[in-house]
């Protein structure tokens, strides 16, 4: 089977779409592109004729395809679920972009729908977990090199937002990045999440609270607190910092070249997410490819239980952030098929 080569369906041809298009055809191995669906025709067919592919306007004509073994879905988070449905009913591996769905109760269809059908299907698109700098952080806390985990101290900045990002899409869209790294790094739930603001940046579109500062419980008692600030003007930033009882591990410290010139020193800093992880972009495709082709996804992935654990704890986030309370996360008890 590994000789043969994955035939991928990409449903969503935009920013992340037309780049994980070209890392499927310059990058991975073991897989091409057969068809690409944009509801904007002309964007489908661009990004399918670069890769030998043929486009559609229509999504599910990409799961109905009897050609296409998996699929890659890269449209808006509000359009997820219809299509994880249809794929695992047709048991189409699946690498899904986070968010899985933008709230709890549509993850859980999708989660009740893959334990119905018996078999692991989806890998949710939560790429800090193939960083090699994040995985290291991973391998030093699972060794126990840095003691017992007590805190994680976490930095998300974005250059700038699009028009119409919210205060809760900092949590659902944004901020669902660190419930999921923090999930994966300390292996524990999340419990409850409290929102903070100070007064918003003037750099910020009107009536965004932006910066905001979360923070979330876990179920192994260590706190995590994340700066969220999506238009901090100069770039794309991630930190994490791993406390623990015995030392400290900083993820993200901006250790690029340091250059001299034009009467000045330091480094340069990308505003886009697709350069600052790009590597791990292209190390989830490969590892999802890979698994697609023995027929089981990635352990190491984000799996559709971590997809909806992510998006309860960002509901109970935007809840936090509206009642400026604490609030705690509702989750359902995790099911043997999703065992760790
Ligand atoms: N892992 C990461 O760091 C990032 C992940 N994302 C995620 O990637 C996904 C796509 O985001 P972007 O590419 O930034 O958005 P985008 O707006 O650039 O592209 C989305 C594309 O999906 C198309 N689309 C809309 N409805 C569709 C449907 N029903 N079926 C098929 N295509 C449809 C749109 O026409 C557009 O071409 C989202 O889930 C987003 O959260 C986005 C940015 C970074
Ligand atoms: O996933 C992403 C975007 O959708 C989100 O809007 C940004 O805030 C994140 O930094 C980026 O990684």
């Amino acid at each position: 089977m590994q000789e043969q080569q994955l035939r991928v369906g990409l449903i969503g041809a935009g920013r992340m779409g037309a780049d994980h298009a070209l890392r499927i055809r310059e990058r991975i191995s073991g897989a091409r592109l057969a068809v690409v669906a944009d509801p904007d025709l002309d964007r489908a067919q661009q990004v399918a004729g670069s890769c030998g592919a043929r486009g559609t306007a229509e999504a599910h004509e990409v799961i109905d395809d009897s050609t296409v073994d998996a699929v890659v879905i890269a449209s808006p988070g509000s359009v997820h679920e219809p299509l994880l449905l249809a794929a695992i009913e047709r048991g189409l591996p699946v690498l899904c972009e986070k968010p899985l769905t933008p709230d709890a109760k549509s993850s859980l269809r999708v989660v009740e729908a893959e334990e119905a059908r018996g078999k692991h299907l989806v890998q949710v698109g939560f790429m800090r977990r193939f960083d090699a700098e994040f995985a290291e952080l991973k391998r030093l806390l699972d060794v126990g090199d840095l003691g017992a985990p007590l805190m994680l101290h976490c930095v998300h900045r974005n250059a700038s937002t699009p028009p119409g990002f919210t205060s809760e899409m900092m949590i659902y869209d944004s901020v669902v990045h660190e419930f999921d790294t923090a999930r994966w790094l300390l292996g524990s739930e999340i419990e409850a999440v409290t929102v903070r603001a100070p007064r918003s940046s003037s750099g910020s579109p009107e009536g965004l609270l932006d910066p905001q500062l979360v923070t979330f419980e876990t179920s192994s008692g260590a706190l995590v607190d994340v700066e969220i600030f999506v238009n901090c003007g100069f770039g794309y930033q991630v930190r994490c910092e791993a406390v623990g009882e015995r030392g400290t591990a900083l993820v993200g410290a901006d250790g690029g070249p340091l250059v001299h010139r034009s009467g000045g020193w330091g480094g340069t800093i990308s505003d886009d997410f697709r350069d600052r992880f790009g590597d791990a972009f292209d190390r989830e495709f490969q590892r999802w490819a890979d698994a697609a082709h023995q027929g089981r996804t990635d352990p190491n992935a984000a799996s559709t239980w971590d997809g909806y654990a992510a998006a309860a704890a960002c509901e109970a986030g935007v809840q936090a952030q509206s009642t400026g309370t604490r609030a705690e996360v509702d989750l359902r008890e995790r099911p043997d098929f999703y065992a760790l």
